[in-house]
């Protein structure tokens, strides 16, 4: 049992932006969203995480309606890392790293030994051990980026969804990011632009195209130079990389003629 979605839909401003979308994790699985701009990652996330309700369909945790659980209850169980949060209030990495403890604690506080220890396990994973008394202000991109990552880490969620975590790092934080996720004993749903990590990291991998799912399965079921095509109108040839398993996709550019068809 865990965060599932039955056949959700969005209207927003008139628009279908998710249309009848389902996804059945298995708990502990790493899932890729993908698709175009404009496809509907982020809106999925959105509905997933609670922060908005769909409009037909149901987003269920534990089996129960997302909507029905406790707030408190839904937000130790899901942590969820959208696209530019960025914060005004002038904090410390550490501080924006204990946000994500905010939710276990009760009325009469919590156990601060566990949040030290999640806060610090969090930086350290997540490399920003040194950074943790800079100011958030004074971060690059990515350094933010893995500030909020952990920040969700620390809140040792049962759920975890990310939207496009990977889009200001560099390569190697991409890949120790995308490590890191796929080992943690943790539910995730992660919003991806490149297939080529998709496949690396992802156990399955949910494509959306116009807020519909037109495929689902595993990297190497589904990452077919046909799908690349079908949905991202480019061309692609995919090799299965021997030592990993991996389907690795290289993609040829079409001359402009083609293009403007
Ligand atoms: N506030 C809004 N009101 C109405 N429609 C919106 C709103 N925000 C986004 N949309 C529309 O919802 C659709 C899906 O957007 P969404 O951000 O979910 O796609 P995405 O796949 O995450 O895109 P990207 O890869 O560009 O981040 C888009 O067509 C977008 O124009």
């Amino acid at each position: 049992m865990t965060l599932e979605a039955r056949e959700v839909a969005w209207d927003r401003g008139g628009r279908l932006v998710v249309d009848g979308v389902s996804l059945r994790p298995n708990p502990g699985e790493t899932i890729g969203l993908l698709g175009p701009n404009g496809s509907g990652k982020s809106s999925l996330i959105r509905l997933l995480s609670g922060i908005a309700r769909p409009t037909a369909g149901v987003v269920t945790l534990d089996d129960r309606a997302l909507s029905a659980v406790p707030r408190r209850e839904a937000a130790r169980a899901i942590a969820t890392v959208t696209q530019h949060a960025d914060t005004a209030v002038e904090l410390c990495v550490r501080d924006i790293v204990a946000l994500g403890r905010i939710p276990h604690r009760g009325a009469f506080g919590g156990d601060h030994r566990a949040d030290a220890e999640a806060v610090a396990e969090a930086l350290e994973r997540t490399g920003l051990v040194a950074k943790a008394g800079e100011s958030w202000h004074r971060l690059s991109g990515g350094e933010r980026q893995r500030a909020h990552i952990a920040r969700a880490l620390a809140q040792r969620p049962r759920e975890l969804l990310l939207d496009e975590p990977t889009n200001h790092l560099d390569i190697r934080h991409q890949l120790d990011l995308l490590r890191l996720v796929a080992d943690l004993p943790v539910t995730t749903v992660v919003a991806l632009h490149d297939l080529n990590l998709a496949a690396m990291f992802c156990d399955s991998v949910l494509i959306l195209k116009g807020g519909k799912a037109i495929a689902a399965g595993t990297p190497a079921e589904v990452l077919t130079p046909a799908l690349i095509a079908e949905v991202y109108e480019v061309d692609a040839v995919v090799n299965m990389d021997e030592s990993s398993g991996c389907p690795q996709i290289a993609f040829t550019p079409r001359a402009r003629a083609a293009q403007s068809r």
